[in-house]
């Protein structure tokens, strides 16, 4: 199955935690990572005093299920110092998503798929535009319809 998932970190160098990541995604059993975006920087969706974001979005293959995924992502996450707090909106260590698993629509009381906030996150939506420009979500709404919505302007492209 194809899943694309989202990184964000915006503490304990972000670049580094993306970086890192994204190296850790490529070792997920019985999965290949088959895409991935440049890293962008934008300014906190939410509450603003905090520091701004690195994100981007990973394409894999997996054989794993939608839960199993989710698992392993959020072993990836604690192995990177990820304290799950509650600050819903508060700054991260490391943050993995998964946006899309096929074209599986999602919804128990661990998971949402698609990602509930991904139409109105540049963060997400231009990543993926990225490494996936014909994607089709599972209610037939093309990814270029959601970006033409959302404003690129404070998104900006990391050299590696
Ligand atoms: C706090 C909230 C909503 N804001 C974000 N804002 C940006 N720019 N990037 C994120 O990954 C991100 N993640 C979050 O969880």
């Amino acid at each position: 199955m194809i899943s694309y998932i989202g990184v964000g970190s915006n503490q304990q160098h972000p670049i580094k935690q993306a970086q890192q990541a994204i190296e850790a995604l490529k070792n997920l059993p019985t999965s290949q990572l088959t895409g991935c975006s440049s890293l962008y920087c934008s300014a906190p969706m939410g509450p603003q005093d905090q520091p701004d974001y690195i994100n981007a979005v990973v394409e894999i293959d997996t054989k794993l299920s939608a839960i199993e995924l989710l698992d392993a992502l959020q072993a990836i996450e604690q192995n990177q110092g990820r304290v799950r707090k509650d600050n819903r909106w508060g700054p991260r260590t490391l943050d993995l998503d998964i946006i899309l698993y096929n074209d599986q629509q999602l919804q128990c009381e661990r998971l949402t798929v698609p990602h509930y906030g991904m139409h109105e996150r540049e963060f997400v939506l231009y990543p993926l535009l990225e490494i996936a420009p014909n994607l089709t979500l599972p209610n037939g709404t093309h990814l270029s319809q959601l970006t033409e919505l959302c404003d690129k302007n404070g998104l900006t492209t990391i050299s590696d």
